[in-house]
């Protein structure tokens, strides 16, 4: 039996500012464009195998070992448009003798090594890394900004997975979304100082899928139409401004209001959609009590939250500024799971010495009850090869069922 295989992974992106809205729902056409961070695969990664075989007799797709089903209406389309891609590559002249993979049904066994649907851009990790498996499957020649579109129609954020460090989704106006594509604002080695810390508010399946949610906001929000005609275009300048010139004050205090505007339209929404809960809020006020003391001491703003359709944070930072910024948060959830010591020397940290940026009046300390997890992790590069197949070559199946 030939079974081909291809194996990738491909990271989360955090968007600092927000794609909420869609002007057409079947090519995932944004309402604005955005801008995101891609995240590290050391902490946050999907691992992705693709296969084709003449064995195979309907396309499979496993995700964290569970059959899933590939007849959704996205990936219906996202393999459409693979396929062609692939059928280009076959009959270009010099090509005939290469096996004809378009004709031969796929499996996709895929693992994410964080909690799926949780608010944690797993299916931005996860849809980029099936499409890069497939094109590094099929070996297709066309650039990532190519690639980007087939990966928008599996899940708009899924398109800025596919670069590395700073990203833009850049909407387009055409309405066969041929302009509508990420591209990289800059590369992890421009700024790869910034760093995140991910407050896992919760872990549960959220209540309002992001798809559902922006279509409702779309439909009935009226201050939505104001965030992208009047405050995202600027926005968006500006931001990938203050990326280029590593002008951290700029960059956070955007994505600041940008979380901050999206979760108000969500709020305008009707009936209203709450995606952030009490410790949600109370880690806002805790950042900008940080900020407030920072910006005393030395003018400057040390760190941004930004919250997804659901109430975790994540803040971003600079590495300069980190032991400043973990202390606090460090002292608060020093019993929470995730603190590496590695990453994060937390026995001699200067809190134990007195040297808070906040004094422990000023700390709240409640927040430590909503918070399951943290995550430290930092800006990281575009989805990478890998020698790690979950698909066993010569069976053709899932490594995990042998
Ligand atoms: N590794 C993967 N391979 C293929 N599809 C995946 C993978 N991981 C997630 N998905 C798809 O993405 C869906 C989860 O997307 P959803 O938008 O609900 O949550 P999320 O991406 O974790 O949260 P958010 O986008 O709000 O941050 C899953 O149900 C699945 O269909
Ligand atoms: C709040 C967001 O995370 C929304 C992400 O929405 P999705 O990309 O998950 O939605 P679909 O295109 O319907 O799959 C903001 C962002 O990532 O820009």
């Amino acid at each position: 039996m030939t079974v081909y295989t291809a194996t990738v992974t491909s990271p989360v992106n955090i968007a600092t500012l927000k794609y909420w809205g869609k002007r057409d729902t079947k090519l995932n056409l944004p309402t604005n464009s955005s801008i995101s961070v891609t995240l590290s695969q050391n902490d946050l990664r999907t691992l992705t195998s693709a296969a084709c075989s003449e064995e195979y007799e309907s396309n499979r797709l496993f995700l964290n070992r569970k059959l899933e089903s590939m007849e959704t209406p996205r990936l219906i389309e996202v393999l459409k448009d693979l396929k062609k891609l692939r059928e280009k590559v076959e009959n270009s002249e010099g090509n005939e003798h290469l096996p004809k993979l378009s004709q031969l049904n796929l499996l996709i066994v895929s693992e994410n090594n964080f909690p799926t649907a949780a608010g944690l851009a797993s299916s931005a990790a996860g849809l980029s890394a099936l499409v890069k498996a497939i094109s590094k499957l099929y070996e297709l020649p066309d650039s990532l900004s190519e690639i980007s579109k087939i990966a928008r129609k599996g899940s708009g954020s899924a398109c800025r997975s596919l670069f590395g460090g700073y990203v833009a989704w850049e909407m387009g106006e055409l309405s066969n979304g041929e302009d509508s594509k990420a591209v990289e604002i800059a590369p992890l080695e421009h700024w790869p100082n910034i760093k995140a810390l991910i407050l896992v508010v919760s872990a549960h399946k959220k209540d309002v899928s992001s798809t559902s949610g922006m279509q409702l906001t779309v439909k009935t929000s009226d201050l939505f139409n104001y965030r992208i005609n009047n405050i995202v275009p600027q926005r968006f300048e500006e931001m990938k401004k203050s990326i280029l010139e590593k002008d951290f004050n700029k960059f956070a205090e955007l994505t600041m209001k940008d979380s901050n505007s999206f979760h108000s339209t969500c709020l305008d929404s009707y009936p209203p959609i709450f995606y952030l809960n009490d410790y949600s809020r109370r880690i806002i006020r805790l950042v900008h009590l940080i900020n407030e003391k920072s910006v005393k001491e030395n003018g400057k703003i040390i760190v941004a939250y930004t919250f997804d359709a659901g109430p975790n944070a994540v803040l971003y930072y600079e590495e300069e500024n980190e032991k400043t910024i973990l202390n606090v948060f460090y002292k608060i959830l020093s019993e929470v799971t995730g603190w590496d010591a590695q990453k994060f020397d937390f026995k001699n940290q200067e809190y134990s010495k007195g040297q808070l940026i906040l004094s422990d009046e000023e700390i709240d300390y409640s927040i430590k009850d909503g918070i399951s997890r943290v995550i430290l992790t930092q800006v990281g590069p575009g989805p990478q090869d890998s020698e790690e197949s979950l698909i066993d070559v010569a069976s053709g199946k899932p490594k995990f069922s042998s």
